[in-house]
């Protein structure tokens, strides 16, 4: 079931001022899994919003909130983001001196662990925590600001994330410029959760958001179907596992 491609709808893009139709419009849609961009004009030059609003919109949907935290420090934060309803927890490896212990707490709270890795941010930086996480969130973008272009440098970086992970049940999420004209080339490296922002919300009125969505996922399957990418071929605990729903 890993080898599913996921399509995770970032909401920094949606009309704030109709938050709650835009959630039930991308549930309606197809989007997979619900991103939730956390910045707090720290560790990130913008400033989006925190976890009162994560609450406010958890009822819309049942779908998985993938929670991005841009936020820094972050281990005083956790709790609020999980009892807010968060289902994944990503943090950012540049964001503190102690990875291994908010990946620890974020478990330890009943979530599923996420590591991101802005662009500068070698692979390395998760080489002695792979047993502590569910996903690893390669930012194709330097974090900030939707609507950014991607950036093709982080093209290898995914290739060999994917090879680091081996059959471990963790998620290779790409987040930042991310549409159906690179969907295929992130896919065909190795990842299997695509997040698009702009190239979801496009439109604004609602009526193309299952034709971005669709067109994004058909895109990244169809690298799979190539065999650019063919992650059956990987052991059966990754294919079985790597699944967060
Ligand atoms: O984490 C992010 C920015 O820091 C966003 O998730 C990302 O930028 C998605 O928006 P877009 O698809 O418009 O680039
Ligand atoms: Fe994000």
């Amino acid at each position: 079931m890993s080898s599913e491609i996921l399509v995770a709808p970032s909401i920094l893009a949606a009309d704030f001022a109709r938050l709650g139709e835009e959630i039930a419009a991308i549930d309606a849609a197809g989007a997979d899994w619900i991103h939730c961009d956390v910045m707090d004009g720290h560790f990130v030059p913008n400033i989006s919003f925190g976890a009162d609003v994560i609450k406010a919109i958890r009822p819309l949907t049942k779908k998985v909130f993938d929670v991005h935290l841009m936020i820094a420090p972050i281990d005083p934060y956790l709790e609020a983001f999980a009892k807010a309803g968060a289902d994944v927890i990503t943090v950012h490896a540049e964001a503190g001196p102690h990875l291994d212990r908010s990946l620890q707490a974020i478990r330890a709270l009943g979530k599923k662990a996420g590591v991101g890795l802005c662009p500068a941010t070698p692979e390395s930086a998760i080489q002695y925590v792979l047993d502590r996480i569910d996903l690893v969130l390669v930012m194709t973008v330097n974090p900030g600001f939707g609507g950014q272009s991607f950036l093709e440098s982080q093209i290898e970086k995914i290739r060999r994330i994917r090879t680091m992970i081996g059959d471990r049940p963790i998620r290779l999420e790409v987040d930042g410029g991310i549409t159906r004209d690179n969907a295929a080339a992130v896919a065909g490296a190795g990842a299997d959760t695509l997040v698009a922002g702009s190239a979801v919300f496009r439109g604004r009125d609602g009526t193309e958001y299952a034709a971005n969505i669709a067109a994004i996922r058909l895109a990244a399957k169809t690298a799979r179907v190539a065999g650019l990418h063919d992650i059956s071929a990987q052991p059966t605990r990754a294919r079985e596992s790597a699944r967060i729903r």
